[in-house]
């Protein structure tokens, strides 16, 4: 392998410095490397972590695929995705993981982890071979029915039970099902005024105390996905503390998704199913209540939540289309705009939101490291000052259902590499079509 000098960076938006890559590893510094790179000031950030994608891929191919959805991220800035298991057949089994697993490697822009499905078919009632899952090359640790939630306690209990022993985590869908039954937006006066059935935001609220009292319980790790209300933010802030005391094993972390940062109630009134997503838009009482957890830590990450839809899916009356919307890459420019330009996180703060506590939350040991010699040469450069205005069409993947069409974002990624190799170099994807560096086995 090669030897790279990234001349003039700003390693988490602090003073400009060159970082020396060596055999994939930052190093300290290289006499006459082969590649100079001049980045005139970009930001240097840990590539990111997404713990929450949904690629498509198998059976949803006309929406996004796997060598689609891994061109997003990199030119999202990340390095690193968890594909979400509501495919078709459904990731439930070490036969379905392993092909995602092995197509992430095939095509080599970000290390795709697969999610394995909590029960068989994300049906709630039987729980999936997660110990197969685990044991299979591709080792997995995060676990989640997305789509749906688990609902029934006893099968929430043996799941997080399992993955106790497997050290893995139960990521949750929180939305009890018996109480969002024809729900399209968030309920309050908003939808009362569009009339679209009202989603009870206690549907969510519920979950989260519920699964935080069984992880307890069971010593395990619970990840509550797209946590979306100030009150869902309050349950997670209650169970680390006064819950969480002296229970040994028992953790729960929380994401939050750009979009509920972002984006409220009120986008629906213009009755485009592009503003559908679950969980719904929600006021921005909440929007400013998750900001305020995201930057005290209550919510550890952002996570996408990258749900990409052919038009046929999207292009419909609203009660007809499914709910989801595309988030790779724009995720950190809404980052900024939510967190940084509000002065609520500073690029080091991105880092730990963005890169840092997801890798933390899924275990991984090579992503979300410190810009440091002898850690892996896993980063993205971004410039700060490059507004760019999203258009669905121009975007990597399939699908081209964004909220955010037309929308001026702050700051672009210019380049991200992955182990030393360069997967996004001048906002433009670097095809490798083969496997790079090493991918965690086990
Ligand atoms: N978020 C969504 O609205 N949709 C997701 C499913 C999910 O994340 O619950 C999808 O798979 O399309
Ligand atoms: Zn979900
Ligand atoms: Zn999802």
């Amino acid at each position: 392998m090669s030897t790279i000098r990234i001349r003039n960076v700003r390693p988490y938006g602090e003073d400009p410095t060159d970082l020396y890559v060596r055999d994939g590893v930052l190093v300290d510094t290289v006499d006459d490397p082969d590649e100079t790179v001049d980045a005139d000031g970009l930001v240097a950030l840990p590539g990111l972590v997404d713990l929450h994608t949904h690629l498509r891929e198998p059976g949803g191919e006309e929406a996004e695929t796997v060598a689609t959805g891994s061109a997003a991220a990199a030119l999202g800035g990340y390095t690193a995705v968890f594909a979400m298991p509501n495919t078709d057949p459904v990731a439930d089994s070490p036969v379905v993981v392993e092909h995602v697993w092995r197509r992430g490697r095939e095509v080599g822009l970000v290390d795709v982890h697969p999610v394995g499905a909590v029960t068989v078919g994300l049906e709630g009632s039987k729980l999936a071979e997660m110990g197969m899952m685990a044991a299979s090359p591709a080792g997995v640790r995060v676990f989640s029915d997305d789509g749906r939630c688990v609902n029934d306690p006893l099968i929430m209990r043996r799941a997080l039970e399992y993955a106790r022993a497997l050290d893995a985590v139960v990521a949750q869908h929180a939305e009890d099902h018996r109480l969002t039954v024809g729900a399209q937006a968030h309920e309050g006066p908003v939808a009362a005024r569009l009339g679209l059935a009202g989603w009870d935001p206690t549907a969510e609220e519920s979950i989260i105390a519920r699964d935080a009292m069984l992880a307890a319980a069971a010593g395990a790790r619970l990840h509550v996905c797209h946590l979306s209300t100030a009150r869902s933010a309050e349950i997670v802030r209650w169970a680390r503390g006064t819950l969480g005391g002296a229970r040994s094993g028992f953790r729960v972390s929380a994401e939050v998704t750009p979009h509920h940062l972002l984006l409220t109630d009120t986008a629906a009134e213009d009755y485009d199913p592009v503003h559908k997503v679950n969980p719904p838009l929600r006021p921005s009482a909440d929007t400013e209540a998750l900001r305020r957890a995201l930057a005290d830590g209550t919510v550890d990450c952002v996570a996408t939540d990258h749900a990409p839809h052919a038009v046929e899916a999207k292009d419909c009356e609203w009660s007809a289309a499914r709910p989801g919307m595309l988030g790779l890459q724009t995720a950190l420019p809404v980052v900024v705009t939510t967190m940084v330009a509000t002065g609520l996180l500073d690029w080091r703060g991105v880092a730990r939101v963005c890169s840092e506590a997801p890798a933390r939350v899924a275990g991984l040991a090579d992503q979300g490291r410190p810009l440091s010699p002898g850690e892996p040469a896993t980063l993205t450069l971004v410039d700060p000052e490059a507004a760019w205005t999203v258009r669905g069409a121009a975007l990597a993947s399939l699908a081209a259902n964004t909220p955010y069409e037309g929308m001026e974002m702050p700051v672009s990624v210019v380049h991200t590499m992955l182990r030393g190799r360069w997967t996004v170099q001048d906002g433009a994807v670097q095809e490798s079509g083969e496997v790079q560096g090493e991918v965690q086995d086990v």
